[in-house]
């Protein structure tokens, strides 16, 4: 699936979203390296707290149907933002855990602003299953 295919499915799914408080509505997409993909929204919650962000939607679906030994080719994340959506830090881990140097990672915005980057640009530094091993 090329960049633009999954950004679009990254807006679909933003159609998807719970957000009755923020009113902020998030999609995200996943291309894992398999060739499947998954998709995410942003799922709020009375007890503000409890809110899932689009991308780790995205992520857990994937792990639920079976591809949590598979790693994410791309992920695309979409807002309504002025410039490119911007994951938050508990994404950024949860993104790292199923990524690699190639991940690549598309951050935009329903006004079609791209953004390419990487988990390390986002995450300098980031805890892994590497700090696990003693
Ligand atoms: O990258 C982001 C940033 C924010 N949100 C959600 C969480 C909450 O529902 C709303 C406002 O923070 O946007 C996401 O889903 N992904
Ligand atoms: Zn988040």
């Amino acid at each position: 699936m090329n960049t633009q295919s999954l950004i679009n499915e990254a807006i679909k799914a933003r159609e998807n979203a719970y957000a009755p408080y923020s009113k902020f509505k998030v999609g995200a997409a996943i291309l894992m390296n398999d060739q499947t993909v998954f998709t995410g929204c942003n799922v709020e919650n009375a007890s503000y707290g409890l809110t899932n962000c689009a991308e780790r939607t995205a992520i857990f679906s994937a792990v639920a149907n079976g591809k949590g030994s598979g790693k994410i080719e791309a992920i695309a994340i979409v807002g309504d933002t002025e410039g490119p959506v911007s994951p938050c830090g508990a994404c950024r881990q949860v993104i790292a855990e199923f990524s690699d140097e190639n991940t690549k990672v598309f951050l935009t915005n329903l006004k079609g602003d791209v953004a390419e980057t990487t988990i390390n640009q986002l995450l300098p530094g980031l805890f892994s299953s590497k700090d696990l091993e003693v």
